[in-house]
């Protein structure tokens, strides 16, 4: 049996259009097909696409790239669905544009005037040759399908991608790659990004991966000490103490937040970078200095040597904020879940639809170190084998408000070191029926249908109403 190939199996359409044109244009072309269609899933901002389709699992999309932002992310919608055949339109072309679009993932790049005939022919013929044998079985009814559907999700990887790092998106596979290049270096590598974003993760993979892997790797950790102590713990002090160029003697000394070191010890790390003196000693040592800060900001206020900067600033990495990688986050909360489980003796296995959504539409201001602390607080408090959104903190759910107050260029470091604490509200009328429709689905493992006919509802008012949580939790 065939199930996708047969013409009996409704398509599902999702657009995204601020104005109407490519609304009107998928549903003429997807007349045209010869083929059921379920009702289309139209989004008007980007966000409410991304958050329900990763559950509605389309077969075809028809997005209006200016509707959609840029190249980056219909790339990460691409990503997001392997297997549905996706139209980008645009009211204005260019060669250029064209292939850029193509290139990011699309199969299609329309501008006006368009053919509808013969745009359906392509998406037949292509439809035929992607879908076959794969996907929903065609027992699957329109409103029936979710259970099936996020079963079909694809495995989440809860495997590190490269050395201890999780995570598979565009933006690390680039760290990744920039890793590999600065470890058979010797010069100083400088480290940014947010706090809890993996840059000492980043120096122990760049260490580990150069010729001195075998040799110590020591952490300094710049906003540890006051200044006297801090000197004397990096080059010694009185009485033959050792400090910490010594231990890391042959290896690599990463030095962690190196703008919160007072000015005249930032003096002294410039001249071993001068003259590879490190106190009295010579000194074989590999510097990887970090920040958390704008180095530039940090220049302004006097409280990063300039000179020092430009003699770090050699080879650089920048940490991507896990905002900017939403594809990780679900990756990461499988490896931390199936972690923190073995490791509190817990039986969670998966994390249900709710509370993905959650985890992927949230900020996370604390980025991985917060989604850790996120999973594990979760797993430590609670009980079973699958972690639902009530079990999260109130924060992510919140999501309206919380995330933007949260947001800023520049984040304080103790954030990190804090879990997010509830905030007390009273809940408003649209969760609370979210919660009973969530808990109905819940009860019929996901089976809109039942879950429908038990509320005493229409399935399409499932759909809808999750259409209007999306866009109010970004809203
Ligand atoms: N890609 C990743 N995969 C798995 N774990 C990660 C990843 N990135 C970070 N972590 C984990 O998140 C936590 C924070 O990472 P790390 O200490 O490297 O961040 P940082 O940027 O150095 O933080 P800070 O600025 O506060 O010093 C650690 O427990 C680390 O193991």
């Amino acid at each position: 049996m065939d199930p996708m190939h047969g013409r009996g199996l409704p398509i599902r359409l999702a657009v995204l259009d601020a104005g109407g044109t490519t609304v009107d244009l998928a549903s003429r072309v997807v007349a045209k097909l010869g083929r059921p269609s379920e009702d289309a899933l139209v989004f008007r901002d980007k966000a409410s696409l991304f958050i329900t389709c990763l559950q509605a699992r389309p077969d075809l999309f028809f997005i209006d790239i200016d509707c959609l932002g840029d190249e980056g992310e219909l790339a990460r919608l691409a990503a997001q669905h392997p297997d549905a055949f996706l139209v980008a339109t645009a009211s204005r072309g260019g060669v250029s544009r064209m292939f850029a679009v193509l290139e990011a993932g699309a199969h299609e790049f329309l501008t006006p005037p368009f053919d509808t005939a013969q745009i359906a022919a392509t998406i037949e013929l292509r439809l035929a040759q992607r879908m076959r044998g794969t996907r929903r079985p065609a027992s699957t009814s329109a409103g029936g399908d979710l259970h099936e559907t996020r079963a079909e999700l694809p495995a989440l990887q809860a495997e590190p991608a490269f050395d201890a790092f999780v995570g598979n998106s565009a933006r690390m596979k680039a760290v990744y790659a920039q890793i590999e290049r600065i470890s058979a270096s010797n010069a100083p590598v400088f480290i940014t990004g947010e706090t809890g974003s993996g840059k000492e993760m980043c120096a122990r993979a760049i260490h580990s991966r150069s010729n001195r892997a075998g040799q110590p790797f020591v952490v300094f950790d710049g906003s540890a000490d006051a200044d006297d102590q801090a000197n004397c713990s990096l080059f010694g002090g009185p009485h033959g103490a050792r400090g910490a160029f010594e231990l890391a003697d042959g290896g690599t000394l990463f030095l962690d937040e190196v703008s919160e070191l007072e000015l005249s010890t930032q003096s002294r790390l410039l001249q071993f970078l001068q003259t590879g003196e490190a106190g009295a000693a010579e000194s074989n040592v590999r510097l990887i200095c970090s920040t958390s800060r704008n180095p530039a900001e940090e220049i302004a206020q006097g409280r990063l040597r300039e000179d020092l900067f430009y003699r770090l600033h050699v080879l650089t990495v920048k940490m991507p904020p896990l905002r900017e990688r939403r594809d990780d986050i679900l990756s990461l909360a499988a490896f931390f879940l199936r972690q923190a489980s073995a490791q509190e003796g817990r039986a969670f296995t998966r994390l249900d639809a709710a509370a993905q959504e959650c985890l992927v539409t949230y900020e996370w201001p604390g980025n991985v170190r917060q989604l850790e602390n996120t999973i594990r607080q979760a797993v430590v408090m609670n009980e079973g084998s699958i972690l639902r959104p009530t079990m999260l903190p109130a924060l992510l759910g919140a999501g309206e408000g919380a995330s933007s107050q949260l947001r800023g260029p520049v984040l304080h470091r103790t954030w990190s070191r804090q879990l997010p604490q509830p905030i007390p509200t009273v809940e408003p009328l649209w969760m609370q029926e979210r919660r009973i429709i969530e808990d109905a689905l819940n009860a019929f493992d996901g089976n809109i249908s039942q879950a429908a006919a038990a509320l005493e509802i229409s399935p399409s008012t499932i759909y809808r109403k999750k259409q209007s949580w999306a866009e109010r939790l970004v809203g």
